[in-house]
């Protein structure tokens, strides 16, 4: 097999992890498996810190099931699991709360889409926090990467206002929980790229409004800015953690 992680991409995330504090000896992390290719090789990759770390930590990977009828598994969570058995791991599928009202015809108004849209992953956080409760985890590991902050950073700036994005760490409910996102330095390419070499193959969403939402835009037009602009992807990230405030027009 080729070696997944190449020296300066091993770097990069070591730095991520190191700079955030985002693991300690004794950690029980709660991995959030969407079955996409993200939290995919967010679960290989923190089994393989694990082997090499000095600490030790405990991983529980979560898939929240939207699919399941009567509490058991729909295909996309079986699908996911046996991704993860492929890696080495148990897959924790908790049937979804929260079952779509989406009508056969999915050609919904802007606000319609965005309500359902806001519903489900409001649900989905809650019950990935009542699950880290439940299995005394502290923190919860997402897949969002380098492209996912950029993006956020714009949708929050062209559609609500604000200048602000994910922090690769958070921390919630006082401290007992501490959201992690360890891909935070890497971009999807790179992901991808770990994912072909690991040997896992993304499972499909199954939500029919996956690929109709604003960050679908928000992605199309920073495309066409990397394409214009040579190096303004690396700008703009290194400009989410170099705010001038001074030169901004908050009081
Ligand atoms: N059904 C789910 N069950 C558990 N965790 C989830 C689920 N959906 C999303 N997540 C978590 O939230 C993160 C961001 O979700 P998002 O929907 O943006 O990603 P995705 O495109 O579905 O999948 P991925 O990020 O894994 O490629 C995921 O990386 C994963 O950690």
């Amino acid at each position: 097999m080729k070696r997944p992680l190449s020296r300066a991409i091993n770097r990069r995330i070591g730095r991520t992890m190191h700079q955030w504090d985002m693991l300690a000896h004794g950690d029980r992390v709660l991995v959030a498996v969407s079955g996409g290719i993200d939290s995919l090789v967010l679960s290989w990759l923190l089994l393989h810190w694990r082997s090499k770390a000095p600490i030790d930590f405990t991983l529980h990977p979560v898939h929240i099931d939207t699919e399941s009828v009567d509490g058991q598994p729909g295909k996309a969570a079986r699908d996911v699991a046996g991704e993860l058995e492929k890696i080495g791991l148990p897959c924790h599928v908790v049937p979804s709360a929260w079952q779509s009202p989406l009508p056969e015809d999915t050609t919904l108004l802007e606000n319609q889409r965005k309500d359902i849209c806001f519903q489900c992953s409001s649900n989905r956080r809650r019950q990935l926090f009542d699950t880290a409760r439940d299995l005394g985890c502290n923190k919860l590991a997402l897949g969002h990467h380098q492209d996912d902050l950029i993006e956020t950073f714009f949708i929050n700036l062209t559609s609500a206002g604000n200048i602000s994005t994910m922090k690769p760490r958070q921390e919630l409910f006082e401290g007992r929980l501490t959201l992690i996102r360890p891909l935070a330095g890497i971009e999807k390419a790179e992901i991808r790229k770990i994912g072909a070499a690991v040997g896992v193959t993304p499972v499909p969403s199954s939500c029919p409004l996956s690929e109709q939402t604003r960050r679908r835009d928000v992605r199309d037009v920073l495309e066409s800015l990397y394409q214009l602009i040579p190096g303004s992807r690396e700008h703009i990230f290194a400009a989410l953690a170099n705010v001038r405030h001074e030169y901004l027009l908050d009081r």
